[in-house]
């Protein structure tokens, strides 16, 4: 995971696994740290087609009942632990939470097998995220390693010493 500089991430986890959730703060978060001050977080609970009473938008009368429900699953997370987390985020980051897009706004659904909310949700972070960027822009160019300039310097030094 490559997040220097990001300005949106998208943590993922499995509405039926509510492991997928604690592992996304246990091993993850802290891979954000060289992300953006201003990076925009969503957290996203995928594969919500295997629940039991997902029901997907558009899903002609009828087909719901077709489809049975034996093979469906308990959701094991839900909205408010997604909103719990997505709290911890901005804490852990230090933002105030006043300053932060709301956390019901940043907690998604979804079904990457149906497509359920996919469109919405990088439609959103899409339309958060680039007024950031423009605004980045016009401040001036990113601080970025230039590794030609740090092995030049280094050089130097070591024929001074
Ligand atoms: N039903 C369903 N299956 C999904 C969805 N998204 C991914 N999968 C399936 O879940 C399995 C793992 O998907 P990956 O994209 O490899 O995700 P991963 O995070 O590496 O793996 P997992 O932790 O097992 O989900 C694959 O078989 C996918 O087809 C979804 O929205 N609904």
């Amino acid at each position: 995971m490559y997040c220097r500089s990001a300005s949106a991430i998208i943590l993922t986890y499995d509405v039926s696994n509510m492991q997928s959730l604690l592992e996304l703060e246990d091993r993850f978060l802290g891979l954000t740290d060289t992300a953006s001050d201003d990076c925009i977080f969503a957290v996203v609970g995928n594969k919500i087609d295997l629940i039991d009473d997902y029901e997907a938008e558009g899903e002609p009368d009828g087909e719901r009942l077709r489809r049975g429900s034996a093979s469906k699953l308990r959701k094991q997370v839900h909205a408010e632990d997604a909103i719990a987390l997505y709290k911890r985020i901005m804490k852990y980051r230090m933002v105030d939470e006043a300053h932060a897009p709301a956390a019901d706004k940043m907690c998604f659904e979804t079904s990457a097998k149906t497509g359920y909310n996919v469109d919405f949700l990088f439609e959103s972070v899409f339309n958060m995220v680039v007024p950031l960027i423009v605004k980045k822009k016009a401040n001036g160019p990113d601080e970025t390693v230039n590794l030609a300039q740090n092995h030049h310097e280094k050089k130097t030094k070591s024929g001074c010493c």
